[in-house]
């Protein structure tokens, strides 16, 4: 694609990317790839991810501008130009690019969204908002103003009155770069080296005994010793799992809903004698089990099977230790992935303190007495954290809870999150 056509195929782009996302409930992960394997610039890719993603963290001010400019919604085929209005918006309002640029490339997007009649009215719509400085104007609701949806916004100034502003903050923030060193295939220091003689920066946590932050973002297959497995993107976060787990030699540990491998890896890599299983109910998901495994060239059983079901897949042989990552509202990752906040809705999350509730005491019976089980997820509402962890333990006899520990998003620069560990007596 020559420059002028990627200018305007990127603002289409995204356009499209924020209707399927806003209008019909599919997320970014995939819209996104598919989109960003288009172009071969780098450059390109991460723009159309910066865009989208800055759109999705201000829909509601987006939207509070729209209906000021345009004196009708657009429907039906239409209806994706508002989409590509909120792209021009956004690019006046909040970013770096020309106005001329962004005005310009945005109306010729209409042309490939089918909708070459109405260049007019994108081309008016921007100008005037560029001429009536509107983006100084907010929404009214503060939940608005946030960029979230009103129950995120009510639950998080229930639960964290104090923190409520700063958790807004950071969930809007653009997330830092976290890889896990593979102590298999190398160790931090020579890893150290090779970014060094990269020349790509970076900084170190003390919490973290395997973590490297890069300082800016990279195209992750050229950073070095991709291929041969000397590391793999994991959040902060995540890396306390395997601290959390202590996996011992030789021991038998399940990880549940391992999918896509990331705390199964870290596991296996400081503990590479353990019998891991991996196992999800997403045979896609599974696939990336199996490919991270390669390239990190390391060992686990991958199962496909339902958690909540142990009588289907397990063969009456004890677990060590269980890792339960459970499926959750994934409010602490919303940095990583805005459009989470509009996918959930309030009613999910009943359900998924349902399902977790469900797998938590099913999983149990497969540990053995003696053994160690670890709930996370990636959470900050307390029914799929310490309140389902407490309602557990006070239903389950030979349950004790003997930490629990729930990181907050920005909290030394890790994404949101909850762990327990749980004693079987
Ligand atoms: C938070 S993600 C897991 C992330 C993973 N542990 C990692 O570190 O890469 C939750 C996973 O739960 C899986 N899941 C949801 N319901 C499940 C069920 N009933 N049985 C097994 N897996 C399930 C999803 O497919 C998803 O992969």
């Amino acid at each position: 694609m020559n420059k002028n056509n990627s200018a305007v195929a990127l603002r289409v782009d995204c356009a499209t990317i924020l209707f399927e996302i806003l209008e019909n409930g599919r997320s970014s992960r995939a819209l996104l790839a598919e989109k960003q394997a288009r172009y071969t610039q780098a450059r390109d890719k991460a723009w159309l991810q910066e865009i989208t993603f800055g759109c999705l963290r201000h829909v509601p001010t987006l939207q509070f501008w729209l209906r000021q400019l345009l004196q009708k919604p657009l429907k039906g085929n239409k209806k994706v130009i508002e989409h590509l209005l909120m792209v021009g918006l956004y690019q006046l309002a909040y970013s770096r690019v020309s106005p001329h640029a962004a005005i310009a490339e945005t109306v010729n997007g209409c042309q490939k969204l089918q909708a070459g009649s109405l260049k007019g009215l994108v081309n008016a719509i921007l100008r005037e908002f560029q001429r009536a400085q509107m983006q100084r104007e907010l929404p009214p609701s503060a939940a608005a103003q946030a960029g979230f949806p009103k129950w995120i916004f009510q639950a998080v100034n229930e639960y964290y009155p104090e923190q409520a502003e700063h958790i807004f903050a950071q969930s809007n923030a653009k997330a830092p770069l976290w890889l896990r060193v593979n102590r298999t295939q190398t160790d931090l220091a020579k890893f150290c080296r090779a970014l060094e003689q990269a020349s790509l920066p970076f900084s170190l946590s003390d919490m973290h005994p395997d973590a490297v932050i890069l300082e800016r973002y990279t195209d992750i297959p050229s950073i070095p010793g991709y291929d041969d497995g000397w590391f793999a993107v994991q959040d902060g976060a995540a890396q306390l799992a395997a601290d959390f787990m202590q996996p011992k030699k030789g021991e038998r540990i399940l990880d549940c809903c391992a999918a896509p491998g990331g705390k199964t890896c870290h596991l296996l890599e400081r503990q590479p004698t353990i019998k891991c299983t991996a196992l999800d109910n997403d045979k896609e998901r599974l696939a990336r089990v199996e490919q991270n495994l390669q390239r990190l060239k390391l060992n686990a059983q991958v199962l496909c099977a339902d958690a909540s079901k142990p009588d289907t897949w397990w063969d009456g042989q004890f677990f060590d230790r269980i890792l339960l990552d459970a499926p959750c509202s994934a409010t602490g990752v919303i940095r990583r992935h805005p459009d989470i906040r509009w996918l959930r809705k309030r009613t999910d999350i009943d359900e998924l303190v349902a399902l977790q509730a469900t797998i938590l005491n099913q999983l149990w019976s497969t540990l053995k007495p003696g053994g160690v089980m670890v709930y996370a997820t990636c959470s900050i509402l307390p029914m799929e954290n310490h309140r389902q962890v407490t309602a557990f333990v006070s239903n389950t006899n030979d349950a004790a809870l003997e930490v629990e520990r729930q990181i907050l998003p920005g909290e030394q620069q890790m994404d949101g999150f909850y762990y327990a560990i749980l004693l079987k007596s």
